[in-house]
């Protein structure tokens, strides 16, 4: 479970976020739209604690774990995809070899590539972040405009990740300015002048 009620968050004289409310259930596909700089990736921080909320509650199931790839990941550019992967995985001890190759495969990457991940492209880059979201089994998975950079084949792999996802019976939530075609969203939020509205 992924709630959040009356979260408000101000940068300076800056009011970003008003009043944000969600109550994301087990095997809900989440959409929020909203405009550059409406506050998408800041929900997200407050999500993940990077940042935290001015007032209002999060709340998360006991047993929940959460993964999220929020704007441009941060990598070891010197190592390889997969020994990135193994670096981040481990600092939770959750590190699965078996499902980081697969996914790595999914993506049509491969996990014995040993180019350091700096010569990779954007792309590909992008895709290695969507792996460690959800590399761990995390069960509530962010993604911030996740098919940024990446070509059409891939985003219908990244669409067949989400139905697995889904039928995992994860909570995803993506947000993004535009909609993926080929993708049916169980909720479609939009955050504008800081209110979430359920569309
Ligand atoms: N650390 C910060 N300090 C000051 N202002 C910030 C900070 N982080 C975000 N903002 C401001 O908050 C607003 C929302 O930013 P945010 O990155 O959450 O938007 P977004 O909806 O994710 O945008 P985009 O679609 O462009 O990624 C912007 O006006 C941004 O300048």
């Amino acid at each position: 479970m992924l709630e959040l009620r009356h979260i408000k968050k101000s940068f300076g004289q800056k009011l970003v976020l008003k009043n944000v409310s969600l109550l994301a259930k087990p095997g809900e596909l989440v959409h929020i739209s909203g405009i550059n700089g409406s506050g998408k990736s800041t929900i997200f921080k407050i999500i993940t604690g990077l940042l935290e909320a001015d007032s209002g509650e999060i709340r998360l199931g006991e047993n929940d774990v959460v993964g999220a790839l929020i704007e441009n990941p941060d990598f070891l550019e010197y190592e390889s995809a997969m020994s990135n992967l193994h670096f981040l995985a481990n600092l939770n001890k959750r590190f699965n070899e078996k499902i980081v190759r697969d996914l790595l495969r999914h993506f049509m990457l491969d996990p014995d590539d040993p180019e350091p991940i700096a010569k990779y492209s954007v792309g590909m880059r992008q895709k290695v972040g969507i792996i460690q979201a959800v590399m761990e089994n995390q069960n509530v998975i962010l993604f911030d405009e996740p098919t940024r950079g990446i070509d059409q084949e891939s985003v219908s792999l990244f669409v067949a990740l989400l139905k697995k996802l889904k039928q995992q019976n994860k909570i995803v939530v993506v947000a993004s300015h535009d909609q993926i075609n080929e993708l049916k969203y169980d909720r479609l939020f939009i955050l504008r002048q800081g209110i979430l509205q359920e569309k």
